[in-house]
């Protein structure tokens, strides 16, 4: 039985047809056929995301987060429910919605520029070399890698690497940016600052994020609302926190705020006592 009690007074599931219907999810299941017969990941989810929110989406190892987001870039189809975005049902990836994974994927022997330049050249073929070399190098200062053009993945640092990857979704002005943990691997002072610079971008840009984290702290600085997630096997949307900080946000006022503490100790309740995993 899910637990209707919020830290905050916003509905916890959301109704379907709430007014932000950008891009919706509704009785979203997902069954996966394996040897020993189906397995059904994901059950009953129902999300409606505004256009130009930030959603974070948090849940317990292997409990469906990365197929709900797959399910959303295309990449995989639900076994009953839909998934639309302005009403029409996504029925596979597309240049609206860009994904960043965690371990950067980029193509190893291609400079951070060409990186970024193969993703524009694929989204806008009529445009002239100049032109795609433009947004390509636009999208590179925008993460702050004028310098590093030249440089091939093997010679850029973690953070450097998902700065080119981000820079690469954005180029393509895409409506939903999808992040599966992208700040995972990196450590603590360089998560910071992407965080912050991530927040800038969706500030001046405002496409919407969907972003898979596993850190509490991120999503309270990152995102407008928490999406928790039930424990598989048949994982739901448990909670909705609606995160109340302004806009724009600094990490130093936010962590002075006893409402931080307060959602934080609710999310970790939520995740650790709650809905605890069996091995913990
Ligand atoms: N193609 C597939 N076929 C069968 N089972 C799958 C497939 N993809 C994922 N699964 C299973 O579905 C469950 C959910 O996987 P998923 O990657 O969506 O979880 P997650 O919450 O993103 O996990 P993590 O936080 O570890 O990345 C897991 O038990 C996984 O083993």
């Amino acid at each position: 039985m899910l637990n209707t009690q919020s830290p905050n007074s916003v509905p916890l599931r959301l109704p379907t047809q709430a007014p932000a219907d950008f891009l919706v999810l509704e009785n979203v299941a997902k069954v996966y056929p394996t040897p020993k017969g189906p397995y059904p990941v994901l059950q009953d989810v129902n999300l409606s995301v505004a256009a130009g929110e930030f959603i974070c989406l948090i849940g317990h190892s292997g409990c469906g987060k990365t197929t709900l987001l797959n399910m959303v870039s295309g990449f995989a189809t639900p076994s009953s429910g839909y998934v639309t975005l302005h009403d029409r049902p996504i029925t596979g990836p597309g240049p609206d919605r860009m994904v960043v994974f965690q371990n950067y994927a980029l193509l190893p022997w291609l400079s951070a520029l060409e990186n970024i330049y193969l993703a524009v050249d694929s989204v806008y073929p009529r445009k002239s070399r100049p032109e795609k070399m433009a947004i390509a190098r636009e999208h590179l200062a925008l993460v702050g890698l004028t310098d590093a053009a030249d440089k091939c993945p093997p010679q850029l640092s973690g953070g450097m690497k998902q700065r080119v990857s981000i820079a690469r979704a954005l180029a393509i002005r895409p409506e939903v940016l999808i992040l599966d943990e992208p700040f995972g691997a990196l450590d603590a002072i360089t998560k910071e600052e992407l965080q912050e610079e991530l927040l800038k971008i969706w500030n001046d840009h405002r496409c919407t994020v969907l972003m898979i984290t596993h850190d509490i702290d991120e999503a309270l600085f990152l995102a407008d609302r928490l999406v928790m997630m039930t424990n598989g096997p048949a994982a739901q949307i448990g909670e909705v926190l609606t995160i109340p900080f302004p806009r724009p946000r600094q990490r130093e006022r936010i962590m002075e705020d006893p409402e931080f503490y307060r959602l934080r100790n609710y999310a970790l309740d939520f995740l650790y006592n709650r809905f605890a995993h069996d091995d913990e």
